[in-house]
């Protein structure tokens, strides 16, 4: 992701003939088709897939669709028009009919299979078939790349229907789930975290699928009603969607030698994934071996940014299984993720993700995923004793790099050039008593408050905390003037600057997005339009409004209801 083009660039796609101008399919062309597939792609019964790196899929399109948002800032970046967003073609395109695509777009997609680990075991089970080749893209279906100005993005729909690998459902995402994907990529992103983008969302009109939900105000664990709810397609964009759990399926095959491909059908993806992602870092000309060692290290440092990066935003993945680890190093699949409110080591919004997915266990998570990663590369290094080695290095010193960057990572958030392990001490257990908002807290500290009063306002004020008020206020303004003693003497504006650009004022909470899908399921899109822009600037103060409305603790009221503190599932 670090090729993305930051700047604004001129205006080139204004229609889809613009769009088709810019097609380059060579995913469907250099990788391996699944053999046993029609080409028409219309086969979409759940089945077994043996070989190949992908089938081909034709999207099934929403009944009636009608534009719900764009990603502004990503169709700037790419040169789209914003009125292509709402122009027919594009819309019929973007929501699943492909049927009248001009040439050369085509009228199918693909869907890719992938395997899962779950915190590092390998696991069969979620398949339908308990083999692992009735698993992967069950509703996802990648339409086509673009080369546009230099940069390759891969366009994939989210909830365009079935697909082999869709295990007895029915591919469909809903509008409230593709709400929180499509603002959560744009949030993140403008957060300067690593992520796929959102590049477009329509509803259907008409549409509906029926889904376990939460009853209002329910404070059930799990979902308590069947609620009908309209179908949306969302696009998200990315240099590629691989996987680790992809590059795992193609590994587990050839160490199983299921096949005579096998080898290479693993070396072909892989190499697939370092065109796509690593092309700037990995030079062509190595032997595949050597350009593994690479690949790991250059993985282990954008993941374990990435993973601090989180931490720093209050970022809660949720289900970071390794099917859901970019191998890109970036953000994806934003199903049961969360924006925590109060500050907790143990914040899982997801009911059935367990505690070794709960916030500040991402580091450990991804431990876990990148042991998979590396357990997948290395039968391409096997022959090879000094690459073999290399990466078992880049393996064992991945506790060391994350423990780096997390300190690095506090360090930037408080504002000093070195992290200061008591100081830091002192804070969390300060942060667990009384307890604290996250996002409001850091906001606060980074005006360089005097005295304790501005942080406050970050304050929940619990059992402990009115316990022992005064006690407490003592320990917060004994930690507040070693934070002072701290930091850089001088330059004050400097460092609240820079603080600000590290602490993030406004934050994607859930209780913001439930009204908001609640009333573009209503035909009205008036709040997911305010959210999606105080959300696109989340470091700016913005105007007193924007911060009555968005800069808040959470009420008290809405704790533990269902839907806006945590949910059982993301469908
Ligand atoms: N084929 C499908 N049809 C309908 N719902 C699905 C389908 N696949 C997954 N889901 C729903 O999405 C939830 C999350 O599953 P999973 O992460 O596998 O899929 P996803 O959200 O579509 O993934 P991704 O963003 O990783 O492509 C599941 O619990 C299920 O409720
Ligand atoms: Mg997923």
């Amino acid at each position: 992701m670090n090729k993305r083009p930051h700047q604004d660039t001129p205006i080139t796609v204004a229609t889809l003939d613009d769009l088709s101008a810019l097609a380059d399919y060579s995913l469907m062309d250099t990788l391996n088709c699944d053999p046993e597939a029609k080409a028409d792609g219309v086969d979409h019964s759940p089945r077994q897939v043996f070989s190949g790196h992908y089938v081909p899929v034709r999207p099934t399109p929403i009944e009636d669709p009608e534009y719900v948002a764009h990603g502004k800032a990503l169709f700037h970046e790419l040169g789209f028009a914003d009125t292509i967003a709402r122009s027919d073609d594009f819309v019929r395109m973007f929501s699943g009919d492909l049927s009248r695509v001009p040439a050369p777009l085509r009228n199918v997609g693909w869907a890719c299979g992938y395997a899962l680990s779950i915190y590092g075991t390998e696991f069969y089970q979620q398949c339908p078939f308990h083999t692992g080749n009735g698993y992967g893209d069950g509703r996802a279906i990648s339409v086509l790349e673009a080369v546009i100005n230099g940069q390759r993005w891969e366009m994939q729909l989210k909830g365009a229907g079935r697909t082999p690998y869709c295990r007895g459902a029915d591919g469909r995402a809903v509008l409230r789930s593709s709400v929180r994907e499509f603002l959560a990529q744009e949030h993140m992103h403008a957060l300067g975290v690593p992520t796929s983008r959102s590049l477009s969302l329509y509803v259907s009109k008409t549409e509906k699928v029926r889904r376990p939900w939460y009853s209002e105000g329910s404070r059930s664990i799990d979902p308590d009603v069947l609620i009908s709810e309209p179908v949306a397609i969302s696009t998200r964009v990315a240099p590629s969607f691989i996987r680790v759990g992809q590059l795992e399926l193609f590994s587990r095959r050839a160490r199983k030698q299921e096949h005579p491909q096998a080898m290479e059908e693993l070396e072909k993806i892989v190499l697939h994934l370092i065109d796509r992602e690593y092309s700037d870092v990995i030079d062509q000309s190595l032997v595949t071996a050597k350009k593994v060692v690479l690949l790991a290290d250059e993985f282990r440092s954008r993941l374990t940014s990435l993973v601090a990066n989180w931490i720093r935003v209050g970022y809660c993945q949720g289900n970071f299984n390794s099917d859901n680890c970019a191998a890109g190093g970036f953000t994806l699949d934003y199903g049961p993720f969360g924006f925590c409110d109060v500050f907790d080591p143990h914040y899982q919004p997801w009911t059935g993700g367990g505690h070794h997915f709960a916030f500040l266990n991402q580091p450990a998570a991804a431990e876990r995923n990148f042991y998979s990663f590396c357990s997948a590369m290395r039968p391409l290094v096997a022959g090879h004793a000094d690459c073999l080695r290399q990466l078992e290095d880049i393996q064992s010193d991945f506790p060391k790099v994350i423990q780096a960057q997390m300190e690095k990572m506090w360090a930037a958030k408080l504002g000093l050039d070195a992290f200061d392990a008591d100081l830091f001490r002192e804070l969390a257990t300060l942060m667990l008593q009384t307890p604290v908002d996250y996002t409001l807290f850091f906001r606060e500290l980074s005006y360089l408050p005097e005295d304790i009063e501005a942080l406050k306002k970050s304050f929940y004020k619990g059992p402990t905390y009115a316990a022992d008020t005064e006690g407490l206020d003592k320990r917060w303004s004994a930690w507040l003037t070693h934070w002072h003693s701290l930091t850089r003497p001088g330059a004050r504006e400097e460092l609240s600057s820079q603080m600000k650009l590290v602490n993030p004022k406004y934050s994607l909470r859930d209780w913001f997005v439930v009204p908001a899908y609640q009333q573009a399921a209503a035909g009205n899109y008036a709040l997911l339009r305010e959210l999606q822009d105080v959300m696109t600037q989340p470091y700016a103060e913005q105007s007193e409004d924007v911060e009555k409305k968005y800069y808040r603790l959470k009420p008290p009221e809405l704790f533990d209801v269902g839907g806006a503190s945590h949910y059982s599932c993301s469908s």
